[in-house]
Formats: C-alpha cells, structure tokens, sequence
C-alpha cells in the first residue's frame, strides 16, 4: 500500500511502536520559546533531569512579550535564557536578534522536508509548508523531547486537499487558509494532517504556504502539510548548497518525501479556487468566515498587520503597495510588527517602512505581543481589530475585544478606509 507524506516521515523516524496505533519517534527539531518551554525546564530540574538530548536540534526564541513586559515576562524570558545558556543550545535568539517563533527558525534554514518537528506552541504546524511534519505538543511531551529527543504520535490520518485553478489578482493564501477553514469547520481535521495539493500551491511562495500551514490548527488538523518541490529547494539552497551538488540533486533527494500515487487518504476534498474571494471572519470562531464583501462597512478601531501567520517579507510588501501615496484612517489606529530582525531590516531597504509610517502606521519590535493581547496593541472592552493573524477567539487581543481575520491586503485596505474594505477595490483606484 502507497504511503502519504506523514506516513513516509513516521517510517523513516520509528523508534518503537509501544501501542497499536502509537509511534513514538525520533526527532530532528524541538523547538522552544519563553511561554511553555520554562514550564518544561522547571518540571525536569525538580526531577533532576536538566538536561537536553542535543543542543544543536533544539532551538529556542524569545517571542511572545518581548522586550519583557513586567516582573512575570522578565522571569519567563530569563528562564530560557539561562538554560539556552546553561546547556550551550547553539541557536538561541534573545532581544534585539529574536523574532515569532514560526517566522525566525524556517528564515534560519532549520526546518527541512522530511524532518520532525515539536514545539510547546499550537502554530508549529506551520513548519509543514516545508514537507516535514510539525506538531504542536503539551508539557510531558515538551519535557520528553528535550530530554530524550522523541515524542509519541498516533498513527496520522491524512486529509487530502487538492486546490485547483489559479487564484485571482488580490486573492492571497491567507484567504485560501480562510476559506478551507470555513469548509472543514474548527474541528474539521481533528487529529488528522493536511496535505495541500495542486496548482494553487505549486505557485506558491513558501512564504504562502507558511500562512497556509500555520492555520492547519485552527481547522483542528495536527500538522499542514506542503510537498517539497523546486520552491522548497530554491528557498532553502543558502542552507544546504554544501550538502548537494546542486538543486536538482537536492529535488532528487527531497522528491522520496512525495506521497505514492496510492497512498491511502482518510478524504480527498478538492477546490477550484479560480472564483474565490478574500475572505474574513465574523463572530468569535475561525470557521465563521464570509467574503470580504458581505463584511464591507464594518467599523473597526485597529488594525494589525503581523504575526507567524502574516507578518513576513511578502506580507509587508503587498499592504504597502496599498498603503503607499495614503493615510489611515483618522478613526483607526494601525500598527505593525515585522515577524523578524531580518524581515524588519529589508523591509526598510525597500522603503517598505516609510510606506507605514508615512501612512500613520505604529511600527513594533519583531514580537507576538498584540497578537495573543499580551502587548504592543491590546484591545480595550468592545474595540475591534482588523487583524492578520490565525485567532479571533473571544478576547483574544484584548478582554472584550473583537477581532476579524483577514489578509494584509484587506488589512492595508481597511486601515485607508476605516471600516472593512475589499482592498481591490482600492487596486483599481491606484491603477486608475
Ligand atoms: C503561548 C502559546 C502556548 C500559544 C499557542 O500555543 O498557540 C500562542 O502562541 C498562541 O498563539 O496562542
Ligand atoms: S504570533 Fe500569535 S499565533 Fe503566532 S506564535 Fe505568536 S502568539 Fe501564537
């Protein structure tokens, strides 16, 4: 029987299948940032079992409030800061070199097609765009793969998601990501991974298909998956040019990851994606999604353009081809985080962040801050917020708040205008 792409890594990676249905494997990556992973360390010194299985496979990040906060956050971001130290982890980013977890480790090259991944954080699925499989994980799990360098997975199911067509001018991933979301429901692949498939995704950037990935969670899906291709290689080539004689032998060596063409799938879906429209969210689910145009009209008090789900290079540059030559709205306020140092800096070579704060922007440090209401752009009681990142749970950005997620397109569009606006509209204008 034909194997899917999960299947392929899970076989490659066994280590002991202790229970029917259960694998526990190797793994290549355990990822670590400053909210879950102290957590963590704290449990196994009490146990007396500080210790790491590589510290060259385990990376860690400052991310969620950072520069810290207040005593709480200080203490958090300290200790990870000294047992990234203390156990000499080779990549540890901290203030002034740190960025979003999901946005910094895939810019460093640690993410490769065929590996696993584990991270304390339910986004690590967006490591799939790169062809491994990336689960997000509790605190045993946390622990044991600091530790030993293996997790327990049940057996993975896979969804097969084909999407056909091409997408429209003005029609973004985080759209797609939207409306599959809004087919498949928030528990719609509960346990299962995503394989995205078809010529949607084969245009893509590995940028796109990050924002696709990232939102696999919000569907309930354990990991996204992309298979790796020419994108994939070309994206990571700075990183392994040493390891190929050249791109197509890296294809070649990549390409065993591809799923057999009998590969058995727990259900195929397929979308013809040439109609679709942007997309964005109402009430407090992320399945709760309509078409930016029945939303037009909708006022909203802030807007933020960020996050791992939308805050890279290519994110920056299509809210700006808005932005440029216009204001916000004097009823808004906008606010900008680059996921990344990296991000940040070539965003103001290309001019990219005179765009923003000519138009009225507030431009942050790399950080999740306002994204999960920590800082940088809390919402007050009954505020909206046009936002480009992956949750719109009740009070997600702020107690009370409200939260309607788009792309940096509409969010770029609704922060001119003020209130949720279809941003080709103003395209055309600019064209005009
Ligand atoms: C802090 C962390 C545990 C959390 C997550 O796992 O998703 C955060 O990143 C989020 O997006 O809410
Ligand atoms: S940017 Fe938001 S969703 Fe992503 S890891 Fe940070 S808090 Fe979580």
């Amino acid at each position: 029987m034909g194997q899917t792409i999960a299947e392929k890594i899970f076989a490659a990676h066994l280590r002991d299948e202790p229970f029917p249905g259960t694998r526990v494997l190797d793994l290549d990556r355990v990822l670590c940032h400053e909210i879950t992973t102290p957590v963590a360390i704290a449990d196994l010194q009490w146990r007396g079992k500080d210790r790491v299985f590589d510290p060259d496979k385990i990376k860690a990040v400052i991310d969620h409030v950072t520069p810290a906060k207040d005593s709480k956050t200080a203490i958090q971001a300290k200790m990870l800061r000294d047992w990234a130290r203390r156990h000499e982890l080779k990549d540890f980013f901290d203030v002034g070199r740190n960025g979003v977890c999901h946005a910094i480790f895939p810019e460093k090259g640690f993410i490769r097609p065929g590996f696993t991944v584990i991270m304390g954080d339910s986004h690590t699925c967006t490591h799939g765009a790169f062809g491994a499989f990336a689960a997000g994980v509790g605190t045993t799990d946390l622990e044991v793969g600091i530790l030993k360098g293996v997790c327990a997975f049940r057996e993975p199911k896979t969804i097969r998601i084909n999407l056909n067509g091409e997408l429209p001018e003005g029609v973004y991933a985080k759209d797609v990501i939207l409306f599959v979301i809004g087919q498949l429901g928030v528990n719609g692949a509960t346990d299962r991974v995503i394989e995205f498939h078809g010529p949607v995704i084969e245009a893509m950037s590995m940028e796109s298909r990050m924002t696709l990935c990232n939102m696999a969670i919000e569907a309930g899906g354990t990991c996204g998956i992309c298979p790796p291709d020419a994108v994939t290689v070309d994206y990571l080539w700075p990183f392994i040019a040493e390891e190929f004689t050249d791109r197509e032998a890296a294809l070649a060596d990549y390409s065993r990851w591809l799923p057999d063409a009998d590969a058995e799938y727990d259900k195929v879906l397929d979308f013809d994606l040439s109609t679709l429209q942007p997309h964005v969210t109402f009430d407090y689910k992320p399945d709760c999604v309509k078409p930016v145009k029945e939303m037009a009209g909708t006022r909203v008090d802030q807007i933020y353009i960020g996050s791992c789900t939308n805050g890279r290079i290519e994110d920056l540059r299509v809210a700006a081809g808005i932005l440029k030559g216009r204001r916000i709205a004097d009823s808004v306020r906008g606010i900008v985080s680059p996921a990344t140092p990296q991000i940040f800096r070539q965003a103001m070579d290309e001019g990219i962040m005179d765009v923003f704060m000519d138009a009225g922007f507030c431009v942050t440090n790399p950080t999740c801050g306002a994204c999960l209401g920590m800082s940088n752009g809390v919402l007050a009681e009954g505020e909206v917020c046009a936002s480009t990142t992956n949750r719109n749970f009740n009070g997600r950005m702020g107690k009370g708040g409200m939260v309607h997620l788009m792309s940096p397109a509409t969010a770029a569009a609704t922060a001119v205008t003020g209130v949720i606006t279809d941003a080709r509209a103003l395209l055309k204008e600019t064209a005009a």
